[in-house]
């Protein structure tokens, strides 16, 4: 504690804060300090210039070919003034890249984000986010059963319509393929028998799985309404409706795999999901749990920042540590669990406990 203190008046000082500035060893440190300073200030404003971007269709636009401000006007329904302040605004932030004098193409940001359908679709219904946090206490203080933008949106129940299990199921479908991914890179699942997608929406990771894993059999356990809006899965997928908790699971799979379901939900909840799979599964059987953690190292943001307001603005759930998560499994009644490293753990982190 003295440390910090020590440490935090240090770095308060004016003085201190001058003298690294003007020495060359400190000078790169402090200036990459007060950057990210200044990122966390202006931070809401890089984002909502990513969604007007997304919105209008700015990076589809860009990729298609060099365009000057007067183009993207005039596609977009934007002034050109308003234009140009967009376009250079997303240069700034690497999602446009002016190669010649108004000439505009993407930029590597704007390259990689355009090719990724998933986090765009996230861009997308960030709008939502953005509402429930325009003020942040407000949503702190208030009661967490009072609805929220999110709230409504996440509407899990066996009574949910099909229109709003369809939504969500295809925002959460759009993302699946880089979570599938890490799984697929940290965990051999062929060397399962029977693998059972537990909450696994319209199936976007056991197709991911399937062409992996040739002679895993493959079931998806999930809401009636959002297994009733399932189309494309192979044959060998069987279908479970149900809801984990009012319905037993399912028996005789080897493997359950729990893909971005357990931070959806409070903790007396979690021990319910964890408590029937324990049931479920049989001895030396394997749950896979998939999701992005809290505590990662290098993804620290994304655990308690992001998905920490995200899942309070839902009204249900927190980002947890593996370590938690390890606890929890234990009072399940799971044996020995591990931690798998994955390519990139700011999409997912894996844990894998047997029974
Ligand atoms: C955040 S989505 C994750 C979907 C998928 N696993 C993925 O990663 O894309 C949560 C899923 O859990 C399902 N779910 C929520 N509550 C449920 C319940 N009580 N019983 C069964 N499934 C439920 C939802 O319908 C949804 O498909």
């Amino acid at each position: 504690m003295r440390w910090t203190q020590w440490r935090n008046s240090v770095l308060s000082s004016p003085v201190f804060q001058q003298w690294a500035a003007r020495l060359p060893i400190f000078a790169s440190v402090s200036r990459r300090r007060a950057s990210s300073a200044f990122d966390l200030v202006a931070g809401f404003s890089y984002s909502q210039v990513l969604f007007a971007a997304v919105q209008v269709g700015l990076l589809d636009l860009l990729d298609v070919g060099p365009c000057d401000a007067g183009e993207i006007a005039r596609s977009t329904g934007l002034s050109r003034d308003a234009a140009t302040r967009l376009l250079r605004a997303a240069a700034a932030l690497r999602l446009a890249e002016e190669v010649a004098p108004d000439c505009w193409m993407l930029g590597q940001q704007g390259a990689a984000l355009r090719s990724n359908p998933g986090a765009l679709a996230m861009v997308r219904h960030h709008a939502l986010l953005y509402e429930d946090l325009a003020d942040p206490l407000k949503l702190l203080r208030q009661d967490r059963s009072l609805p929220t933008a999110l709230s409504s949106f996440w509407h899990y129940t066996t009574e949910t319509d099909r229109k709003t299990a369809d939504r969500y199921s295809t925002l959460m479908a759009a993302s699946q393929e880089m979570v599938a991914r890490q799984a697929l890179s940290a965990y051999r699942f062929d060397r399962h028998r029977k693998l059972l997608d537990v909450g696994g929406g319209h199936g976007a990771f056991v197709n991911a799985v399937a062409p992996a894993c040739p002679s895993l059999e493959l079931g998806i356990f999930d809401l009636p309404p959002v297994l009733a809006g399932i189309t494309g899965v192979p044959d060998r997928v069987a279908l479970h409706p149900g809801d984990f908790f009012a319905d037993r699971l399912p028996t005789g799979y080897d493997c359950i795999t729990l893909v971005r379901i357990l931070h959806d939900h409070d903790d007396d909840r979690c021990m319910q999901i964890l408590r029937a799979i324990r049931e479920a599964l049989p001895p030396g059987g394997r749950l896979v749990i998939a999701e992005p953690m809290a505590g990662t190292p290098g993804a620290e943001a994304m655990g308690d920042a992001y998905f920490g307001l995200y899942l309070w603005a839902m009204n249900s759930g927190r980002p947890r540590t593996p370590a938690e998560y390890g606890d929890m499994l234990q009072a399940a009644g799971f044996g020995r669990w591990q931690r798998k490293r994955t390519p990139m753990p700011v999409i997912a982190t894996l844990i894998v406990s047997s029974c």
